[in-house]
């Protein structure tokens, strides 16, 4: 499913409209309908809140099609004296006819109406404003607003919870809570923005039919997850051995950290690559080598571990580091002794903020950082809240910047080369635990050792990490790293192409 901003959507329906043909009343319908699906067929007293462009066109649709199955239903148009666009009355004068409750909201006193009718009410049908809305709201509207979250019981949102800024989920003044979004066509961008998950409740996407080609002309290369798992792992090839599959360097662990060095390594192992090499701090070593039975554990001090990188396909470095000069020391042999790709994470990322110049210069756009916020704001040199209000876009910028793909973890983890950009739709909060991160880094590292490129590799490497979370919290109260890596095999096979 795509992602598109409000300007994209525009010009999509402007095309579909005035360069194929289509009927904007019958478009609008089709939303209608759609729309229709998600009101509970139990509800009986319906209020519907309208602004006066398309989004309140759809409201009124929904309005029209609600009394015909019978609902008690109010309309209220809150058009503050403007005019209506053109389905938006071609709704409302099928409405009149049908002897339809509309009301207008035109001064404070009629926002008295407004409120006993919500409170009276089991559904609010929102269609204030969708992506139209640009400019910040006047007292009129956030009051109008404020009396919807106020009164409520649950609120069903037409495309945008009304007071979100489609482009950058900023808050226009206020904005509805709803329960539930129902997004027309394509997730819009705002919905990704931090704050939005607070506003949106859930989403739900429906289509209304547009064709791919008018879609994919204003493509904003914004895209789910999920449009990337289809094309999937590489068969095992039965002649392949454990070479085929990757020389795979982990440089991990420290005096300090014992556990992160062994669920990176592991979760590698797992996730399919060939030869794993842990190196790590001279007092873990004989700890792993308890722990780990099929991977290699040498320490940063042996003159094999240069060895060992630069005869790796892949190199794993960071977590479970210190962010002190030994870290900053392993962070340089592993970039100046490597072609190969790089997964920088934790530590490496924080001694990486004060060196960036370190990833300048390869030859190939192949190393993978993958902060979370708070690693991701000490390498902006900005607040977490900046980092969090702006995550495409800092991911972005960053990945531009010092040429990596970045990705930028947490609530839908933003995976970017700078140019395409993935959203990431599966995992939860069942996941939120100390080692999580560390699971994540050996997932991607294992499927870049067996030949995934870095940045399919991230984008695939954090889906299936969410998805196996998923799949375990539905029976799991949380789900720790040693249960996603105990079960990693199994669920890889069903990416399997
Ligand atoms: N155009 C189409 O073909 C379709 C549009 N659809 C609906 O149309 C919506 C977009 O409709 P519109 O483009 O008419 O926009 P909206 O209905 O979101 O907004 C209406 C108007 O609000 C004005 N506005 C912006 N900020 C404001 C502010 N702070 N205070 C007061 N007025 C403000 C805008 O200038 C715009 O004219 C979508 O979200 C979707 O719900 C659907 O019907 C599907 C088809
Ligand atoms: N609420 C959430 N929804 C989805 N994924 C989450 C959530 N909380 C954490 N995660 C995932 O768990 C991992 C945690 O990583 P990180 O913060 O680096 O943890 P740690 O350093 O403890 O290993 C990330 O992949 C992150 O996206
Ligand atoms: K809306």
């Amino acid at each position: 499913m795509k992602i598109v901003t409000p300007d994209a959507m525009r010009k999509i329906e402007d095309e579909y409209i005035n360069g194929y043909g289509m009927d904007s009343f019958a478009l609008m319908e089709t939303a209608v309908i759609s729309i229709m699906k998600h009101v509970n067929i139990k509800d009986r007293n319906i209020v519907v809140v309208c602004g006066f462009g398309n989004n309140a066109g759809d409201a009124l649709g929904v309005a029209r099609h609600l009394i015909v199955l019978h609902k008690i239903v109010k309309i209220f148009i809150c058009s503050n004296g403007r005019e209506l666009s053109r389905d938006c009355i071609k709704n409302m004068n099928i409405l009149y006819k049908m002897n339809a409750s509309i009301e207008f909201i035109r001064k404070t006193e009629d926002l008295n109406s407004l409120n006993k009718s919500i409170s009276e009410s089991d559904v609010v049908i929102d269609g204030l404003f969708g992506t139209g809305l640009s400019r910040q709201l006047d007292t009129y509207y956030t009051d109008i607003i404020k009396s919807i979250n106020t009164y409520s019981k649950y609120v069903l949102s037409i495309d945008i919870p009304s007071g979100m800024n489609g482009e950058n989920g900023y808050i226009m003044g206020e904005c509805v809570k709803a329960n539930k979004t129902v997004a027309l066509q394509f997730y819009k961008k705002c919905f990704f923005c931090d704050k939005a998950k607070n506003y949106t409740g859930d989403v739900v996407v429906e289509s209304l039919g547009i064709p791919k080609e008018i879609s994919e002309k204003y493509d904003e290369k914004v895209y789910t997850s999920d449009e990337i798992t289809d094309k999937i792992l590489p068969k095992r090839n039965k002649y392949s051995h454990k070479g085929t599959f990757g020389r795979t360097t982990i440089a991990a662990g420290s005096e300090k950290y014992t556990g992160a060095a062994y669920i990176a390594a592991q979760a590698a192992v797992k996730t399919g690559a060939g030869l794993v090499t842990l190196a790590t701090s001279k007092e873990q070593v004989p700890i792993m080598q308890s722990k780990l039975a099929e991977a290699m554990i040498c320490d940063y001090e042996d003159k094999y571990f240069v060895e060992i990188i630069k005869k790796s396909n892949v190199v794993a470095c960071g977590p479970g580091l210190d962010s002190n000069d030994s870290s900053l020391k392993i962070v340089e042999e592993v970039i100046t002794n490597s072609e190969c790709p790089i997964v920088f994470d934790a530590d490496a990322i924080n001694v990486l903020s004060a060196h960036k110049e370190l990833l300048f210069g390869r030859k190939e756009k192949n190393i993978v950082l993958t902060p979370h916020p708070g690693e991701m704001a000490r390498f902006c040199g900005c607040s977490i809240e900046d980092v969090n209000n702006k995550r495409i876009e800092i991911a972005k910028n960053t990945a531009i910047e010092t040429n990596c793909i970045i990705v930028l973890k947490g609530y839908n983890t933003v995976i970017t080369d700078g140019e395409k950009i993935f959203i990431n739709t599966t995992g939860s909060s069942a996941m939120a635990s100390g080692g999580m991160g560390d699971c994540l880094t050996g997932i991607v590292t294992g499927l870049i050792s067996q030949g995934l490129d870095p940045f399919k590799a991230s984008v695939l490497g954090v889906y299936i990490h969410g998805f196996i979370g998923d799949s375990l919290s539905k029976q799991m109260y949380s789900v720790t790293a040693t249960d996603i890596i105990n079960k990693i095999s199994l669920y890889l096979k069903e990416f399997e192409s």
